[in-house]
């Protein structure tokens, strides 16, 4: 069955998993659970597909370690329960992994590393490395320094903000039920599941109002608000049950399973969209003239090599425009260098950024990723 072509073409997918599965309803971790997801993931990355896990769990994990059954209000209590079942949750995540021989990596984030440009380019580059020698990243919201995020539950819109930080194909977020309902299944017993929609469609919020489970926090709403979200980047979403048997190797092969939030628009679309709507550029590159070409050509990334001069006060993560010798712009993109070290590394060859710099952010000037041809 191959309903879903999205879901069969897909290179690089983020999973989120949320705290009501990954404890089992609070009963500790469900290692059980874990292992069958593991085991179909590895099954998926043996498909080619690149994978990055956003668990929530931690506060859940933390306090069944510590013997509490009452989540506390409050906020230092919270994260020190998330502190310690961070451990565990990471632990269970690298043995269950482990035995496909898959490395595993920590990453805890807070919403603002993604909001600020240049981290966001740092956290970029990480996850990119990660995935680019076969390790799953194992993202969670970084509870210590949180403060509202972790009171209200938010691993959906952390989920939606890896899938742009990536630039996935799609996020699945699976969660305890079967999908998006047309109104809460926990309250509604004639509640339908919605099978597949625009992400933008408006009539969907009145159907997400329900809250929460007992240990989740975001309820449908923060899942509805991450799939619009993702498909700013032209990702499509899934809301899946994770308890049904072999969701994600059914979900790959275009099984129609949970709710499927389309996108508007295509990943490069969206892209084009978001560098050229979103950011004021803050200099300018010459490009020479075979740079032009390449870059031209599509899919390539400007490397200082090609750079003739460099104009204008600007720091690494931030837009440039790439003009041609006439001064026609070209491009635009996100600068992987602040301007005094562009101008350092403007003409050379990328194996003498290290001479030059004494250290090397990246090969490129401009990665293919950050860059729009006009
Ligand atoms: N329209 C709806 N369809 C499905 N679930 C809904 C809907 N409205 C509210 N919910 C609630 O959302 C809950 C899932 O969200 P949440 O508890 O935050 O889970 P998670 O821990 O997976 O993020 C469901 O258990 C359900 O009670
Ligand atoms: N960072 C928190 C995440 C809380 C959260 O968003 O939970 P959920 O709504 O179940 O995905 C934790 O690990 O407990």
């Amino acid at each position: 069955m191959n309903k879903r072509p999205q879901l069969r073409q897909a290179r690089r997918l983020v999973v989120k998993i949320g705290s009501a599965l990954l404890t089992n309803d609070g009963r500790g971790l469900d290692e059980a659970a874990l292992g069958q997801w593991v085991d179909q993931m590895a099954g998926l990355i043996a498909d080619g597909v690149e994978l990055v896990v956003v668990s929530s769990g931690a506060v859940a994990v933390g306090m069944s370690r510590l013997g509490w059954s009452r989540r506390p209000d409050q906020l230092h209590e919270l994260q020190a329960a998330a502190a310690v079942g961070q451990m565990g949750l990471v632990q269970s995540w690298e043995a269950q992994f482990k035995r496909h021989g898959i490395h595993t990596a920590q990453i805890l984030l807070t919403h603002d590393d993604l909001s600020d440009r240049k981290r966001y380019l740092n956290g970029r580059s990480t996850l990119r490395a990660l995935l680019d020698v076969g390790v799953v990243p194992i993202v969670n919201e970084n509870d210590t320094v949180v403060t509202d995020e972790i009171r209200f539950g938010d691993n959906d819109t952390l989920a939606a903000l890896v899938t742009n930080l990536v630039e996935a194909d799609g996020l699945i977020i699976l969660t305890d039920q079967l999908g998006l309902f047309d109104k809460d299944p926990r309250r509604h017993a004639d509640a339908t599941l919605v099978t597949e929609c625009r992400a933008s469609d408006r009539t969907l919020d009145a159907m997400a109002s329900g809250g929460a489970g007992v240990l989740g926090r975001g309820g449908m709403q923060t899942k509805l608000r991450a799939a619009r979200l993702a498909a700013r980047s032209g990702a499509f979403t899934v809301i899946a049950g994770g308890r049904i048997e072999a969701v994600l190797a059914r979900l790959r092969q275009g099984e129609v399973v949970g709710t499927l939030l389309l996108p508007e628009q295509g990943r490069e679309a969206a892209r084009k969209q978001w560098i050229a709507g979103h950011l004021q550029t803050r200099g300018t590159l010459t490009l020479d003239a075979g740079a032009v070409r390449v870059l031209c050509r599509g899919g390539r990334s400007l490397l200082p090599v090609g750079v003739k001069a460099v104009a204008g006060r600007f720091r690494r993560g931030e837009m440039v425009s790439c003009v041609d010798e006439s001064g026609r712009e070209v491009a635009r993109g996100l600068v992987n260098y602040d301007a005094d070290e562009a101008r350092a590394i403007a003409g050379r060859s990328s194996d003498r950024i290290a001479e030059v710099l004494g250290y090397v952010s990246d090969e490129e000037m401009i990665h293919r990723d950050n860059l729009v041809i006009l």
